[in-house]
């Protein structure tokens, strides 16, 4: 007897995604479903492409055809993705989820990780946005080699002139450092900062991104009032290390995001520098600074804890010649920022759910 789309539909109805917590049916994720004999193929399109969860929603689609439809089905699957988008943005339409990367102190790794993250989303296959909002030490143009580069302008039918931002490794750039002598000191008055980086979100030629990470300043201050406040955000990433001090402040910067006039959603908080390894030794783990202090602070604000990165030379070599160490898909480190980013996406993924539920 020929397999039918509906008895596939109806086995595919078993496999739920455990994020959404629906059958992947109900959630129209299964796309160009064919059947030729015992050929079926079709496309699961997922939430992001950074999904963790990728070959095991795969493997559950194979087995449930099995078991229920036939053990000697041939089956292709083909992942896509379509990443989704809170449903109340009619601002920036263009822009799917803008992520706020953090941090209480300066020089904890805000940059490393913001920039380490673009690149892991952009290679998972994410249209990647990424603005350098740090008005004390715009750090993106050496962290992507882009030190002097000027982004160029275009005008548009109504005449209104759009920053084309610069892409480097497949992701889109706009930093505050390329409007500025990288050695001359920009004393930024409040509102003149908080006007240039309102300038950066609308009055660029950002085209369609699903992420769009931003680099903020360290602590709290008026670019954070002028950015949570201005535009609609998915969430913030707090970076962190393990000394009490960076602890002490980062709870400052975690806990302005709950604030009341605030309210963004922490999707959770890395630690930077979380321990040394020697090259020669890389199973020998120092925690030189402390242990676990990021992973109680997640634990004490009831946010998930994303995950830790060594301190390793490479991290270092990779910022300062503008290739950051997450291109090199080897390095335990990308390995590291991968599942990170993973978790990231897939925590945007589930809230937009929520949203449009609700
Ligand atoms: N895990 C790490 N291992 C080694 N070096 C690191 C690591 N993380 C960051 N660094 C280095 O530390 C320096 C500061 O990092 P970064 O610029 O990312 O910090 P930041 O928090 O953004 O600083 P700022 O306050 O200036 O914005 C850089 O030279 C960077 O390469």
């Amino acid at each position: 007897m020929n397999i039918s789309n509906e008895q596939v539909l109806a086995a595919l109805r078993n496999v739920e995604d455990p994020d959404l917590k629906k059958d992947l049916v109900t959630l129209n994720m299964i796309k160009e479903l064919s059947i030729e004999d015992k050929k079926i193929s079709f496309t699961l399109e997922l939430t992001t492409p950074a999904c963790p969860m990728k070959d095991m929603l795969k493997n559950a689609c194979f087995n449930a055809i099995k078991h229920f439809v036939d053990k000697e089905a041939e089956i292709n699957i083909k992942i896509t993705s379509r990443v989704t988008k809170p449903n109340d943005t009619t601002q920036l339409k263009d822009i799917k989820n803008i992520i706020l990367v953090s941090s209480g102190k300066g020089g904890v790794g805000k940059s490393t990780v913001a920039s380490n993250l673009a690149v892991t989303l952009a290679a998972d296959g994410a249209k990647v946005g990424l603005i350098d909002a740090d008005i004390y030490g715009p750090s993106v143009p050496t962290m992507f080699g882009l030190l002097g580069a000027k982004p160029s302008a275009r005008e548009t039918a109504e005449g209104k002139t759009l920053i084309l931002p610069i892409e480097k490794y497949g992701i889109k750039l706009l930093s505050l450092g390329f409007f500025a002598d990288p050695d001359q000191p920009v004393p930024w008055r409040g509102p003149m900062a908080s006007n240039a980086i309102k300038q950066l979100f609308n009055d660029a030629d950002w085209g369609e991104l699903d992420y769009l990470i931003v680099d903020l300043p360290p602590g709290t201050g008026d670019i954070h009032i002028t950015i949570t406040q201005s535009f609609p955000i998915a969430g913030a990433v707090i970076v962190t290390t393990p000394q009490q001090v960076a602890l002490a402040d980062t709870r400052k910067g975690l806990a302005m995001f709950r604030m009341p006039g605030i309210n963004i959603p922490v999707l959770g908080v890395i630690e930077n520098m979380a321990y040394f390894t020697p090259e020669e030794l890389p199973e020998n783990k120092y925690y030189i600074f402390g242990k676990d202090g990021g992973k109680a602070l997640a634990a004490s604000f009831d946010v998930p804890f994303l995950g830790e990165i060594p301190l390793v030379q490479g991290i270092t070599e990779g910022g300062d010649s503008g290739t950051p160490i997450a291109m090199d898909k080897a390095s335990q480190t990308s390995i590291a920022f991968s599942e990170m980013a993973g978790k990231i996406a897939q925590q945007i993924a589930i809230n937009n759910a929520l949203r449009s539920d609700c």
